[in-house]
């Protein structure tokens, strides 16, 4: 790297783009940008004249989506970076110091997950770094994570140490190319709006680095970092304690389990989980269970694409005659579950299935810690609203609360602390997504608790000669069948998301939404990107605006519900659908049916993929 000098001869001689605005940003990316590698891509993009990828890069900055800033790492004030992450912080001190007069005692934790790129140089180890000598610099003290951790043990430390905020750099389940940044409020779930908003103007007013933000020996030196490693890990494993039920089960039972990490951060962790409820460790799968940012052995990191990147764990655990696979997703707060069942090969629990019989199991267990019914009252669970409805039927019959959200952890999260606050107890959450909560603990999903929480259900249900399985229909024949289909189509050009929905808003004219789909007649709308709702008595949505992204579910006269929304982590066009059979009906087969002829009619006459040049989901 140059000295100033340098940068700004560079900057000028690189002002040739031909486009004012595109010429200013590149002018301050080339004075801004202290890594020399993305210095180097904004520099071969001009001489190379590419102004639409530059213009894609400089000219719009990362928004908060469903789970905090996510993009592919990069040059680019639209990608994740050395520059952009400084910047982030720089605004979230701003908004920080204006929210927190003790901003100087309770600090800011900061975790980060096992992703890296070369092309770029960003970890999420150093990127977690310069978060932290941002707020040093600002004499805020920082607990810093000396390795990479499960995401929820961020918000778990928040809470413990009272902290002000926490930041947790990971991409989760995302392709290798991308990172992000999440941020946790003092309450310890993910911030929602207005926060969201707020801090994003912050950034935007605080876009010039500070001279001490690139500094990271401040990392080494400040006597203002803690490590809050050894601590929280102790806590958190304790605090698990209130999770187990049946610790001396767990230690006799002759189930063995599989654990995959997804080459990311849950080996460890997990280990050390399964011990605290009494199991010996899960077998690792070896070729997975060390960090590895090019997630080799996988052709997506994310387990929630099932029995393809389910492979190794699955041939391990047949080769080990483990009954039950578990694979924590890259950062551990997601987890997918596979049983082996004798004569019928592996079957991998939906996010909606294993909710079932999680749901079904924290209540269970809740009502022999507290006999007395009244004590229901006050017990509520938890899911966002295109996750399955089988809370709902489980809190019809058993008389507790259930409510429902918008989509991703930050809504359940804040949900959960008001109900806190005001006395009732929140015993399960969840999203279709493979996301659970069991309890409180922390207020984000959380891949560890879970892994070993299945693990004791397992057990316990094996004491009783059911399987995971098996407990899932007794289930479904108590509270009815429960069927559902999610999938999505991949899109990169938002124009054309745009047209998709903007056509489906204007059907059948003007702001007539479709009144059909396929042979299938739609009875109700509810549009909550506009807040329309057609079967609310003032056509108002309960749920709140989502005006920033697309949301739109139909209710079908069969009784199906079907929702269409964008992705806010990933290039995606998602769709959900259900049926909720009532208790005793059982004709699943054709219920099934329906249900995939209604979800391909969705697909084909509401997204148009060969119209729309849409890729279908590939694994
Ligand atoms: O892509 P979207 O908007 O559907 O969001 C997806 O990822 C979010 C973040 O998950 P993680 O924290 O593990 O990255 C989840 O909350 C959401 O349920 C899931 O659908
Ligand atoms: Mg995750």
């Amino acid at each position: 790297m140059g000295s100033n000098g340098d940068l700004n001869a560079n900057s000028q001689c690189l002002s040739a783009t031909g486009d004012p605005v595109l010429d200013k940003a590149v002018s301050q990316w080339m004075t801004w940008d202290k890594n020399p590698l993305t210095r180097e891509q904004i520099e071969s993009l001009v001489q190379e004249g590419r102004v639409v990828e530059l213009r894609r890069r400089l000219c719009s900055r990362m928004t908060f989506g469903t789970a905090g800033l996510r993009a592919a790492m990069g040059a680019g004030f639209a990608r994740i970076n050395d520059l952009t992450i400084i910047q982030s912080t720089q605004g979230l001190y701003k908004y920080l110091a204006k929210c927190f007069p003790d901003l100087k005692t309770r600090g800011l934790v900061v975790g980060y997950d096992t992703r890296a790129q070369a092309s770029s140089g960003c970890t999420s180890e150093r990127l977690a770094k310069l978060t932290a000598a941002v707020m040093l610099c600002k004499d805020v003290p920082v607990y810093l994570f000396s390795t990479y951790v499960p995401t929820p043990f961020v918000p778990y430390a928040v809470m413990k140490y009272g902290a002000a905020a926490g930041v947790m750099i990971t991409a989760s389940h995302n392709r290798k190319e991308d990172n992000g940044y999440k941020v946790y409020w003092h309450n310890g779930a993910q911030i929602a709006s207005p926060h969201d908003k707020e801090i994003l103007h912050c950034i935007e007013e605080s876009a010039e680095p500070w001279a001490e933000s690139w500094n990271e020996d401040l990392v080494e030196n400040s006597l203002l970092k803690r490590d809050p490693l050894e601590d929280v890990c102790h806590w958190y494993m304790e605090e698990l304690n209130t999770l187990c039920f049946h610790r001396e089960l767990n230690a006799k039972s002759p189930l063995k389990f599989v654990h995959s990490s997804f080459h990311g951060v849950g080996h460890n962790y997990v280990q050390r989980a399964f011990q605290q409820f009494g199991f010996p460790p899960p077998i690792p799968v070896p070729e997975q269970k060390d960090p590895d940012p090019d997630f080799s052995t996988v052709s997506c990191p994310n387990p929630e694409e099932g029995e393809s990147v389910l492979e190794l764990s699955l041939r391990l655990a047949e080769r080990e005659k483990a009954r039950i696979v578990v694979a924590t997703d890259p950062d551990a707060d997601r987890l997918a579950v596979a049983e082996q069942n004798d004569n019928c090969g592996w079957k991998v629990f939906t996010g909606n299935e294993l909710a079932a019989l999680l749901g079904w199991w924290m209540l269970f267990n809740w009502k022999e810690a507290h006999p007395d019914p009244a004590d229901t009252e006050r017990v509520y669970m938890l899911a966002t609203t295109v996750s399955s409805k089988i809370l709902e039927a489980f809190a019809r019959i058993e008389g507790f609360h259930f409510e429902e959200t918008l989509p991703g952890f930050k809504w359940i999260g804040n949900r959960i602390h008001e109900l806190k606050k005001a006395g009732k107890e929140v015993i399960f959450s969840f999203e279709e997504s493979i996301g659970f909560l069991c309890g409180n603990m922390v207020l984000d999903k959380d891949g560890v608790s879970t892994a070993a929480v299945v693990a004791e259900m397992a057990s316990y249900l094996h004491t009783k000669n059911l399987s995971l399985n098996q407990q899932l229909c007794n289930i479904y024949e108590i509270y009815g069948y429960h069927i559902s289909r999610t999938s999505y189509v991949l899109c990169n050009d938002p124009p054309t998301i745009h047209r998709i929905f903007s056509r489906l808003r204007n059907f059948g004219g003007q702001g007539v939404y479709p009144t059909s789909c396929g042979d299938y007649c739609i009875t109700h709308i509810r549009d909550v990107t506009t807040g329309y709702d057609s079967s609310q008595p003032d056509k108002k949505c309960v749920l709140p605006l989502s005006k920033s992204s697309q949301m739109l579910t139909f209710t079908f006269q069969n009784g199906i519900v079907a929702t269409l929304r964008t992705s806010g982590t990933e290039p995606k066009i998602k769709y959900y659908t259900e049926f909720c059979a009532s208790p005793g009906e059982r004709d699943i087969s054709s219920l099934d049916e329906e249900l995939r002829k209604v979800a391909a009619a969705l697909v084909e006459e509401f997204l148009e993929p060969d119209k729309n040049d849409l890729l279908g989901r590939s694994v």
